[in-house]
């Protein structure tokens, strides 16, 4: 039964209406999202404000610790709803943009879960937004085809495919080709709201339901946010309560001191947790940015082994398990490497190496960037896993303090790390630029969260003056006098002048947010403002 009682008054939406774009922004969809915006919107703002409050507590010195307030939740001994059947074994998921062959090939890939990325992996051009909505309904109804104009080849869902879990945007992004009441909408409620107002009856008459991966939240009070939409959307739709289910990324410190909290809060339609690993790493450099004892070796030395890292995946683990809960792993990110046959041996190598460890930790499954990889996580968790998940194995031996978790990795900053770096976010912050999130940079995927360290690294870097292993003292001027060395190698490669191209914006918006007094929150919110400029 749908109950109506919204309407789309008061509602700005300025995105181009291209063929299709109606049969998802229909009035009963955008009243929907703007009902959910009217109730919840200003608490997302307050959210963010309490972020900034909190960041100057961090800057005045002040370290996380697990929170008094919430002892009891932590000693409490309550478990999450159970899960549905198509989320008890989720031993390997895929990710991805939602364009359209991405989403067919990553549902026909042999994963057991796709995870469909509106978040680190996209840049949400209103046509990425939109396009994307229409290539999740497409799929959920198994109508999605595709013929792929350059080679021919067409594309179509095999009988079995993965079950679908969607990433809205995080709470930080808003969606500004709509306005409600005269103030931008949360991106994440657009991408949740028109995906759950489409969607949920397919999917039940699919045996499925509507499943959501949540990003980058730094405390429980944001998940209880989630959790109140959540209730609302469902009773709004007639929806009964807990068919939603999402599993939160634990990818910011803060989040780590708060995961019983982040489990308790959406107890009812929790999926569990994933060890968003990338964002963890920029979001422990960002949040101790000013404190000297936090500074970082190279990227290529932060790894999943180090102290701080594996505290942060054991514990994890040991609170989903406790909770009934399942646990899955992160992102590797190397990727299959073509017309190289010993890097790419290298490459498999090292990702199966990390599968094994999350699979031995306890993880219930992790993830891949490549359908390529698929059969390397499956095998490293079908050698550990006899039944469909892990969850009845207690990590009771495990301890994990806050010194673990704050502990600093070690290692040196190499001049090749911090050049790697300024290559890395040029080329990732030209690419998203001109419309796209995730792309192969040096052998490695590279998103969002990825390139935000390297960003942060040589902000850290600069601020703190790092000297390097050779002996280079990292300044500002150092680094831009760097940037400006790269810039002319990224020309070389181009085969001639940058003028006129997206490389010099994205230099130029690049130098800009790693050199910047204080530090920019988030690439993506100027790079949105570029993007919105060009028309996307
Ligand atoms: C930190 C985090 O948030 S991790 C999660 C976010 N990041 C991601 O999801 C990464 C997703 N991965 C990707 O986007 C891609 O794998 C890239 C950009 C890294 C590499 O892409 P490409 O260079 O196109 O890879 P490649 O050429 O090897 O692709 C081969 C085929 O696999 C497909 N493919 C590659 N990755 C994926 C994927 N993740 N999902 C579905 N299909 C994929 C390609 O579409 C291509 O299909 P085709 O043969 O039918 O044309
Ligand atoms: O979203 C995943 C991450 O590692 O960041
Ligand atoms: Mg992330």
């Amino acid at each position: 039964m749908t109950v109506k009682t919204a309407t789309t008054e008061g509602v700005a939406l300025t995105g181009a209406m291209k063929p299709g774009y109606e049969t998802v922004l229909t009035d009963e969809a955008v009243a929907f999202i703007a009902h959910l915006e009217r109730l919840f919107g200003e608490r997302r703002r307050e959210l963010l404000a309490a972020r900034e409050a909190r960041q100057t507590k961090i800057d005045a010195g002040e370290l996380p610790d697990f929170l008094p307030e919430t002892q009891s939740v932590r000693d409490g001994d309550w478990k999450i709803a159970p899960l549905p059947d198509d989320l008890k074994d989720r031993r390997v998921e895929i990710t991805g943009p939602t364009d359209r062959k991405m989403v067919i090939n990553a549902l026909n890939s042999g994963a057991y879960v796709f995870m469909a990325d509106l978040e680190d992996s996209n840049c949400p051009t209103w046509d990425n937004m939109i396009g994307g909505q229409i290539n999740l309904r497409d799929a959920v109804n198994r109508s999605i085809d595709f013929k792929d104009p350059a080679s021919g080849k067409e594309y179509a869902l095999k009988d079995k495919t993965a079950v679908l879990l969607v990433r809205p945007r995080g709470w930080h992004l808003e969606e500004k080709h709509i306005a409600v009441d005269g103030l931008p909408m949360s991106g994440g409620i657009v991408d949740f709201g028109l995906y759950f107002f489409h969607n949920h009856a397919a999917l039940k008459a699919r045996g499925t339901g509507p499943y959501f991966y949540l990003p980058k939240m730094e405390s429980h009070l944001e998940a209880r946010l989630w959790n109140d939409i959540f209730v609302e959307a469902q009773s709004y739709l007639g929806v009964p309560k807990g068919t939603i289910k999402a599993t939160v990324l634990i990818e910011t410190i803060l989040a780590a001191f708060e995961m019983d909290e982040i489990l308790y809060e959406l107890r009812d339609h929790s999926a569990g947790l994933n060890c968003g690993r990338w964002d963890y790493i920029f979001s422990i450099i960002k949040k101790f940015r000013r404190n000297a004892d936090f500074v970082m070796p190279d990227r290529s030395l932060v790894t999943m082994t180090v102290r701080n890292m594996r505290a942060y995946s054991l514990l994890a683990v040991k609170t989903c398990h406790k909770r009934g809960a399942p646990c899955i792993g992160g992102m590797a990110a190397q990727i299959p490497v073509k017309g190289d046959e010993t890097a790419n041996a290298a490459a498999f190598a090292k990702v199966k190496a990390d599968k094994e460890r999350e699979a031995n930790d306890g993880h219930d499954g992790s993830w891949v960037a490549h359908p390529g990889l698929v059969p390397v996580a499956l095998d490293a968790f079908n050698a550990v896993m006899k039944g469909p998940n892990q969850i009845d194995r207690l990590r009771d031996d495990v301890t994990v303090t806050a010194e673990d978790l704050l502990a600093v990795p070690e290692g040196g900053i190499t001049e090749a790390g911090v050049r790697t770096n300024i290559q890395v976010g040029i080329r990732y912050t030209e690419a998203w630029l001109g419309g796209n999130g995730c792309v192969p940079l040096f052998n490695l995927m590279e998103d969002a969260a990825t390139a935000e360290i390297s960003r942060a690294q040589l902000w850290q870097w600069a601020k703190h003056g790092a000297v390097t292993v050779e002996g280079i003292k990292l300044g500002r001027e150092a680094i831009s006098g760097m940037i400006a060395e790269e810039m002319k190698k990224i020309e070389a490669d181009a085969g001639g002048s940058l003028a006129g191209t997206r490389f010099v914006q994205a230099g130029k918006l690049f130098e800009k947010m790693a050199l910047a007094e204080d530090f920019p929150t988030f690439l993506t919110l100027p790079a949105y403002e570029m993007v919105l400029a060009d028309g996307g």
